[in-house]
């Protein structure tokens, strides 16, 4: 893999508001890149910097021309803000010849499997198909890169299921690298390599979803199950034995699993699950959040 973007020292400061600081990654090409993080951690500024509509301090390197930013990215808009008086295609027209491509629209619909849609009007169009029409948007100048702000916010499960398998196609058949923000880490889990974790302007965690799971769980997986005798795994397993809801739950590594199994079993646990720690799991942890009964979050 070689870089596409390389970001050194990056801070901005909005007035007296330090939005970033200090911060440096690559983004390397081919790679599906989550920036996550609270509202207000910074994740817009970065990607206003990357697309150079703010001004910023440090230094953004790009893997081709500058000059040709706006066609090498595709920054994905607000479905909200196109003409709703216009139909689909020629809303892909007027795109085609601002960023200057000769990209085969009529290929690119039937690609995408929006040909059906072309001739409807943008206010017609449901959540769902306004979305596909941002993220075509961003296909008509045959980006290199494509950046999501937000990518699902307001789909249905649906829909946002059938949008992340067009990503994963595009990153995969197509090379397209990928920078997404968002709030649903099941998204950033099913899509990302790479996460980068945002905290009040400055990178608090780097590092490829599996590992931050792992780092943040030495213990990567759990047994759930239920048992009308408490005491006798009390006494087996101590303070590795943890209360959820009405579920007892035990930690261990993934090569103690078949041990631990048979003694749940001997001590009589019934209705029994095994599940890996999830993403968010693992991104609440790193935050600083705790479960706590009845599945309410906690934070300190
Ligand atoms: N134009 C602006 N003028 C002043 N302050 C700003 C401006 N834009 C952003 N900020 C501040 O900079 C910080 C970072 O904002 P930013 O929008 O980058 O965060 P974010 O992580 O994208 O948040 P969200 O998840 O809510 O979209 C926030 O404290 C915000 O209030």
């Amino acid at each position: 893999m070689s870089t596409l973007i390389k970001m050194e020292g990056l801070s901005k400061k909005y007035g007296s508001k330090q939005a970033l600081e200090d911060v440096s990654f690559t983004v390397e090409r081919g790679s599906i890149v989550a920036v996550l993080g609270h509202n207000g951690a910074g994740k817009t500024t970065l990607i206003n910097s990357i697309m150079d509509i703010v001004d910023y301090e440090g230094r953004i390197e790009y893997g081709f021309d500058r000059k040709e930013l706006y066609r090498k990215v595709g920054y994905q808009m607000q479905s909200s803000s196109y003409e709703k008086e216009a139909k689909v295609y020629e809303v892909c027209k007027l795109y085609r010849k601002i960023l200057k491509s000769d990209v085969d629209l009529d290929s690119l619909l039937e690609e995408f499997d929006f040909a059906s849609c072309r001739n409807m009007y943008v206010k017609n169009l449901s959540g769902g198909q306004r979305q596909k029409l941002s993220i075509l948007l961003t296909l008509i100048g045959e980006p290199e890169l494509i950046i999501f702000d937000e990518l699902s916010t307001g789909l249905d499960s649906m829909t946002r299921r059938q949008i992340w398998d067009y990503i994963k196609r595009l990153n995969e058949e197509k090379g397209v690298t990928i920078i997404l923000t968002s709030h649903f880490l099941d998204e950033v889990e099913y899509l990302a390599d790479r996460v980068v974790i945002l905290d009040k302007g400055r990178i608090s965690r780097i590092g490829d979803v599996s590992t931050l799971i792992r780092e943040e769980f030495e213990a990567a997986k759990k047994i759930e199950f239920r048992t009308d005798d408490r005491e006798a795994f009390g006494q087996c397993f101590g303070s590795e034995l943890s209360n959820n809801g009405g579920l007892l739950c035990i930690r261990y590594k993934e090569d103690a699993e078949e041990e631990i199994y048979r003694q749940v079993k001997r001590l009589g646990g019934y209705d029994i699950a095994i599940k890996n720690y999830t993403f968010e799991d693992a991104f609440l942890k790193m935050l600083g959040y705790k479960l706590v009964k009845n599945g309410e979050i906690s934070h300190g």
